[in-house]
């Protein structure tokens, strides 16, 4: 049975995303295999977390860099150089060009705290409280340049309380996050969904 397909998270924060894709990828048979966690911001709590657990790391730090493409270019070689077939962007804050994009699109995935189409973009939880929402969620979708358009492969729904402030809200939906992120990942991974023809498509793997 092969290992899985070499796959890289892109961080730049704690890393709780990146923590529970590398505890599902540790299950036999699951379809990746986390070789590489990135992260444009050398001072990421989650480099340190990756760090404990023995995977590669490698920090860039975009402030480094003279542009944006300069940046990329640099993340593109790592990611080449490490043999990486996949890339799931966690908590990655980095707005990317179509270059890199491109170079990546149907094997880049990315997790948004919010029920896309809806609240793309930041301050995503306090978007839903002042639209007054009922449910709140999550979504994975494939990264397009489009900046939060790219076609959905999962989704997960918390509910809204009256009581809630930005803060408990965002726990809930993290809490979600942690466990459609794994799954998302392996019906990536696994063939099971592919992008095809700027769609999300399920095929029998
Ligand atoms: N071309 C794309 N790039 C990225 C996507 C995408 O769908 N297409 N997803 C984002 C993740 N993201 C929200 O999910 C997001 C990340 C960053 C930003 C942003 O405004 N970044 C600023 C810098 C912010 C900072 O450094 O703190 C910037 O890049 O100038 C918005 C949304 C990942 N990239
Ligand atoms: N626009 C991207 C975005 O807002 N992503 C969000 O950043 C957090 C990262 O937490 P983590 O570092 O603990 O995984 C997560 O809630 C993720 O959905």
């Amino acid at each position: 049975m092969s290992a899985g397909k070499r796959t890289a998270i892109l961080i730049s924060g704690r890393g709780s995303n990146m923590l529970s894709l590398l505890e599902a990828a540790r299950a036999p048979g699951y379809p990746a295999q986390i070789t590489l966690v990135l992260s444009n911001r050398p001072d990421a709590a989650g480099l340190a977390r990756a760090r404990e657990t023995g995977i590669a790391t490698c920090a860039l730090d975009h402030k480094a860099f003279p542009d944006r493409e300069a940046f990329e270019q640099a993340m593109d070689a790592a990611l080449v150089e490490a043999g990486i077939e996949l890339v799931c962007l966690a908590g990655f804050m980095r707005v990317l060009t179509p270059w890199f994009v491109r170079r990546w699109e149907g094997r880049m995935i990315n997790i948004h705290p919010s029920l896309l189409p809806l609240f793309r973009g930041t301050r995503t939880h306090e978007q839903a409280l002042e639209a007054g929402m009922r449910v709140h969620g999550c979504t994975v979708h494939f990264v397009v340049s489009e900046l939060d358009a790219g076609p959905i492969i999962a989704q997960a729904c918390v509910p809204v309380h009256p009581d809630d402030d930005p803060a408990a809200l965002a726990a809930r939906v993290l809490v979600e996050e942690h466990r459609v992120y794994p799954q998302a990942l392996a019906e990536v991974a696994s063939g099971r969904a592919v992008l095809h023809e700027g769609r999300c498509v399920f095929r029998d793997a």
